[in-house]
């Protein structure tokens, strides 16, 4: 675009930058421990992944066209940048980091990083982005410790939790009367520290107790999900559906017996079929072969076991990783079926904003390679109060759900923030 290009509405300019990545050796520290105080962003999984600083360009879109402004805007910018890429595995090269608003209300925004140290497969590197006019020199990794979080007491949020089970207890009443098949509703706790929260200290205790579950962070969003949105690389299209949900004992034995009750359950089996068609039917367009599992396997976390399906495609066109998650969101692991009914429904009756939970979080490549899980199990810290942050949980509610067995499985989904905050 040229300076006497007109800027149009919803069309967000996009800088002109420089990209180098390169392997260094050397670095045993886990990722994440290169995050500085504030700012940082990360995307970690069985300690590979990539974790970033500092702001080379930045989008903050919020609308029902907020996925295709932020497409057109990577785009624009993949199209001015100039990269030098001597690292090649997917997370190397240009990356930006992102995250979604549940609704279309809610903030949106892609982040590039000015530094960006990556891992993957025993190979670390970094990346330097910078405006073309003002070229980066590599960076000396720190490697920081993190503050504990200290004392931390925890609020009702939006709902009590009494207030809550008579929110799902409505629910179901619309369910079985014939309005809906399944709706998600979530509820927040307000975490309140003695001191300022030093984000890394959550951050690493979550991906050191979830490190089969991605660890995010993304302007102040932190969590550990289990749940894969999308995946695309290398032409290959990958889902984590979960849905259907049962508590962990802490005794193996009890817990296997669960984990098969689980399996055998018919409102579990019901809640994750709903799931697995939205995925499936969302893909299909984008896939020239797909595998859809006829049954699901059950996913083992720390806290919880969940009724898991991998939906996996061949890619059949150039959708990115971003235009699939755009397609997919919201599937009815977070918000139900129908989706437009269940969608009003948690604005009629959840009594809350969810901000970004919920909503695709993640990262893509120039590409267009990349992945979104979706943001569950996290925390949004306030922007305003450095020692508060508003931590998530939801369950999905279909006609057989009993509203305390629901939040007592919102209260095992909040374990992990509760516990990574030091309760
Ligand atoms: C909404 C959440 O989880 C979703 C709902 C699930 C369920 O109802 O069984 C399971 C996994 C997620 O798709 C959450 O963790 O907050």
């Amino acid at each position: 675009m040229s300076l006497s290009d007109p800027v149009l509405p919803g069309h967000h300019p996009a800088p002109h930058l420089v990209i180098r990545s390169q392997p260094i050796d050397g670095v045993s520290a886990q990722l994440m421990d290169h995050l500085p105080q504030t700012g940082g962003l990360a995307w970690v999984r069985r300690g590979d992944g990539h974790v970033g600083w500092g702001v080379a360009a930045r989008l903050d879109v919020a609308g029902s066209n907020r996925f295709t402004e932020a497409q057109v805007w990577w785009k624009d910018l993949v199209g001015a940048a100039v990269v030098r890429d001597e690292v090649r595995v997917p997370g190397s090269g240009l990356v930006c980091f992102g995250s979604f608003g549940f609704t279309d209300a809610d903030p949106s925004e892609l982040v590039v990083p000015e530094v960006i140290v990556g891992r993957r497969g025993g190979t670390t590197w970094v990346t330097t982005i910078s405006p073309a006019s003002s070229l980066a020199t590599r960076p000396d990794l720190i490697r920081h410790e993190p503050a504990p979080v200290g004392e931390v007491a925890f609020a009702d949020g939006s709902r009590s939790g009494a207030e809550w089970s008579g929110i799902v207890a409505d629910a179901v009443t619309r369910i079985t009367g014939g309005e809906l098949d399944k709706v998600v509703l979530a509820r927040d706790l307000i975490a309140i520290a003695s001191q300022p929260i030093d984000l890394r200290w959550p951050l690493r205790q979550l991906a050191a107790a979830y490190p089969n579950c991605w660890t995010f962070s993304v302007d102040g969003l932190i969590g550990a999900t289990p749940e894969l949105l999308v995946r695309r690389e290398k032409g290959l299209i990958t889902s984590r559906v979960l849905a259907g949900t049962i508590r962990r004992t802490g005794d193996d034995a009890h817990d296997l017996a669960l984990a098969a009750s689980l399996a055998r359950s018919s409102k579990d089996l019901e809640e994750h079929e709903f799931a697995v068609r939205s995925v499936a039917d969302a893909l299909k367009p984008h896939c020239k072969s797909m595998n859809v599992p006829e049954t699901p396997f059950v996913l083992h976390l720390p806290n919880v076991m969940h009724l898991a399906s991998d939906v996996a495609g061949v890619a059949a066109n150039g959708a990115s990783a971003l235009g699939l998650a755009a397609a997919l969101h919201p599937s009815a692991a977070v918000c139900g079926t129908p989706t437009d009914t269940a969608r009003d429904l948690i604005g009629e009756i959840e009594g809350m904003s969810r901000g970004r939970f919920s909503g695709p979080v993640g990262w893509m490549d120039a590409g267009g390679d990349g992945e979104w899980c979706i943001a569950l199990r996290c925390g949004q810290a306030d922007p305003h109060d450095p020692t508060r942050m508003r931590i998530f949980a939801g369950a999905g509610i279909v006609a057989g759900s009993d509203p305390e067995a629901e939040l007592a499985e919102t209260n095992a989904k909040l374990v992990p923030m509760r516990d990574a905050l030091g309760d």
